[in-house]
């Protein structure tokens, strides 16, 4: 069986974080780990604490989790300090990790911020460099190239500003554009449009989390990152599709969608 690691913050609500790429990898029918970063306290309506693992702690679960099941594919979700972005970095060069799927996560779906300032920079120097792929959101691109995206030629000249700091690929999701939900892929020199139906439901939460460990799971399974991610963008508009409605605030996926006929 192939195997998923993902390295992330947990989302005690569930719908989120290492919960959220759990669900998913196990709904692709593959094997899930997870090294956890940071405990939060939230919910639906937003995130009221964080509570952050030490750098000692990480490199031990990822020591554990490399030295005994090796992960065919790797996402690294919330990551808030400088210190345990180094540790990851070490860890995924001392291990020789493969498809690493880096999702630099800055602010959840309800706004609050999960990065520390000096983290962005380590963020930038030590894990772009080793990603097969970066999924930013509109918002997280417009922070690392410097400039607004507005316009389909924005995402390019964004994604060519991002591309000197990677070798891997550039995938800007529209998820925050308001007339669709198409996402752009920028891969060595080539550029690649997903598009995406656009689903009318306000419960977003954790959609980042979700299209990341989906397209980490598709690489696990042997797939290249165009098809990785027009896989994962299919899993992912099912999710929200299936129309769950939990909570006060911006509710979670149905990650289960696929599986319902069995119940
Ligand atoms: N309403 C929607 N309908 C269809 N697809 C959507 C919708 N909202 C987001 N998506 C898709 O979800 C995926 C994740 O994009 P999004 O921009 O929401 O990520 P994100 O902001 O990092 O997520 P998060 O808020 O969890 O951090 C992308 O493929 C995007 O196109
Ligand atoms: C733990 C965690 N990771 C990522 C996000 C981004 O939505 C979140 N809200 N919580």
């Amino acid at each position: 069986m192939k195997t998923v690691l993902t390295i992330a913050g947990s989302d005690c609500s569930g719908g989120a974080g290492i919960q959220a790429d759990l669900k998913t990898i196990a709904a692709h029918g593959l094997y899930g780990m997870s090294a956890i970063t940071a405990l939060t306290a939230q919910n639906t309506t937003g995130v009221y604490g964080i509570s952050e693992t030490t750098g000692e702690f990480l490199a031990s679960q990822l020591d554990c989790i490399f030295q005994d099941i090796y992960p065919d594919a790797v996402k690294i979700g919330m990551v808030s300090s400088r210190e345990l972005i180094h540790v990851i970095a070490e860890k995924l060069k001392e291990y020789k990790a493969k498809n690493i799927v880096v999702d630099p996560v800055m602010v959840s779906t309800s706004g609050s911020r999960l990065l520390k300032d000096d983290a962005e920079e380590a963020l930038e120097e030590c894990l772009f460099p080793l990603a097969d792929v970066i999924t930013p959101n509109v918002p997280e691109a417009e922070v690392l190239s410097g400039i607004k995206i507005r316009e389909r030629e924005d995402f390019c000249q964004a994604a060519k500003i991002i591309a000197q700091k990677t070798a891997g690929g550039i995938l800007i999701k529209g998820g925050h554009q308001i007339e669709d939900a198409n996402d752009y892929l920028y891969l060595k020199g080539e550029e690649h449009w997903f598009s995406g139906r656009r689903v009318n439901n306000p419960n977003t939460h954790g959609t980042g989390c979700t299209l990341s460990s989906a397209i980490a799971s598709n690489l696990a399974a042997g797939n290249s990152l165009p098809e990785s991610i027009r896989k994962a963008k299919e899993y992912l508009t099912g999710a929200l599709e299936d129309g769950l409605n939990l909570g006060a605030g911006s509710g979670p996926l149905n990650h289960m969608y696929r599986l319902k006929d069995l119940l």
